[in-house]
């Protein structure tokens, strides 16, 4: 018999790709087939790191590219831009891979945030599942939006009628109104073609048979407590660590020192410093956060993405910065950031709280300076600081600025702080047994797998 193939759609971003590629692993280990899906732009992203140019087929995935609309020059940071392109572009593209008669799919898992695929799936026959690469208590925020539109607590368009705190289901951790994920695009335009895509995304989601999870049952009890039809798989990147190169899934090429940088420090030294894949700075910001690493005295390792500037705003080091921490910094434009946090030499992580780097943080029991960005990044700051208990907010000040000053003290509080220390490593410890045989994560995968397998 001919072992089962999945056919699996990421919305085309980082935080999208990399949590995708590792459920293709986890597949490949339960005895699936893989054929994954790429932007043509992204693709070629990729390619410049990897093997990925020479070969489509590598380590078991079979790599296939479609365009997304966009001219090569245009910015795919434009969200709405891109999604509007998207779902204009890809469709008919899909259509004709899932009858391609050659390839003999079985499933097909799309990100939820490219849910609309799910329909195109089902007409082609295939089984159908969607994975939620971030928080489940944001997914539960999303799918609650009609009644948050009804109940009046937000317009059409998603802004909030008013400033409170809601709490969605008993147990769920309250939410403030203006930390709702699509009220944080940082404009009205973006923001109202993605809750529109998201609330169309939502409704293609209920077709499917199965929806997945990034995260694990302790994680967020009280959430798969309320909507037990959610399954958490994660961390998944237990079985990414198995990637031979994991530049087959990295949009820039990881600095290949960074390791043997950290290698060179003792244990709990390291501040590791990293915003994902989006996080813009301006320079203002970015100097102040430069001078508080001085400041702190530490070692650091700090990613500065070659665009973590907008175009019109290009940021500057400090003055004589780069000369004066030359012996304990170490500025990098991309990481291995999955092996970094493994690394004993890390005290602790000033995040952005993406979900990815959030999982990543907590599977390894890394203490979180949290210094959200926008969407989800807020929700997960709250679990971080409030629920989970193993981090502490960077606090801006009244012109919005986190100053110097903030950077340093709040590294030295987190640092002598001996609970949120133990708190971690306890989190570490549910990642740990939530993904080993017999554990909550690695069952539900078991499960999924055997859905998804059948004819
Ligand atoms: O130098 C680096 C920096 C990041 N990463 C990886 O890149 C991913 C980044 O993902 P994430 O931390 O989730 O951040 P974003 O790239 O900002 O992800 C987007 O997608 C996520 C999942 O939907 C959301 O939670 C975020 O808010 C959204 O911005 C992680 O796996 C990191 O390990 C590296 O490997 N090296």
């Amino acid at each position: 018999m001919s072992s089962p193939h999945a056919l699996i759609l990421p919305y085309p971003a980082q935080g999208h790709v990399i949590p995708l590629m590792e459920l293709s692993y986890c597949l490949i280990e339960r005895g699936f087939q893989i054929t994954f899906i790429n932007t043509e732009f992204n693709h070629e992203r990729i390619s410049v790191g990897s093997i990925l140019d020479e070969a489509k087929f590598i380590d078991g995935i079979h790599f296939v590219t479609i365009p997304d609309g966009l001219e090569p020059e245009e910015d795919r940071h434009n969200f709405g831009r891109l999604t509007t392109s998207l779902t204009t572009v890809m469709p008919s593209f899909l259509e004709e891979l899932m009858r391609n008669k050659a390839v003999k799919f079985t499933c097909f898992i799309a990100d939820i945030n490219m849910a609309w695929a799910i329909t195109i799936a089902k007409n082609a026959g295939l089984r159908t599942a969607a994975i939620w690469p971030a928080a489940a208590g944001v997914l539960v925020t999303l799918l609650s939006i009609p009644k948050l539109i009804q109940d009046g607590v937000i317009d059409e368009n998603g802004t909030p009628m008013k400033k409170e705190v809601i709490q969605l289901n008993p147990g769920m951790t309250p939410t403030d109104t203006s930390n709702l994920p699509w009220y944080f695009l940082h404009d009205e335009y973006t923001q109202k073609i993605m809750f529109n895509y998201m609330i169309a995304n939502n409704q293609a989601t209920s077709y499917a048979e199965m929806i997945i999870c990034n995260s694990f049952e302790m994680l967020e009890k009280p959430v798969f407590k309320e909507m037990p039809y959610i399954l958490p798989v994660g961390p998944l990147h237990n079985s990414f660590e198995s990637i031979r190169d994991p530049n087959l899934c990295y949009f820039w090429s990881e600095d290949k020192q960074c390791i043997s940088w950290l290698n060179k420090h003792p244990a709990n030294s390291v501040i590791y410093v990293a915003f994902g894949s989006i996080t813009i700075f301006n320079n203002k910001q970015f100097q102040e956060l430069a001078l508080g690493l001085e400041l702190i005295g530490r070692p650091f390792l700090w990613v500065v993405r070659p665009d973590m500037t907008n175009k019109s705003i290009s940021c500057t080091y400090p003055s004589g910065f780069e000369e004066r921490v030359a012996d304990r910094g170490r500025i990098v434009g991309w990481s291995p950031q999955q092996k970094v946090l493994k690394h004993p030499a890390i005290a602790c992580f000033i995040s952005h709280c993406g979900w990815n780097s959030t999982i990543e943080g907590v599977r390894n029991g890394v203490p979180f300076l949290c210094w959200p960005y926008f969407v989800d990044q807020l929700f997960n700051q709250s679990y971080i600081t409030k629920v989970w208990k193993v981090g502490l907010s960077l606090v801006p000040d009244e012109n919005g600025l986190i100053s110097k000053e903030e950077v340093r003290s709040k590294v030295e509080e987190l640092l002598k702080d001996r609970d949120i220390l133990a708190r971690s490593q306890a989190l570490k410890n549910f990642s740990n047994i939530s993904v080993m045989e017999g554990g909550s994560s690695f069952k539900n995968l078991n499960k999924f797998a055997d859905v998804m397998r059948e004819i």
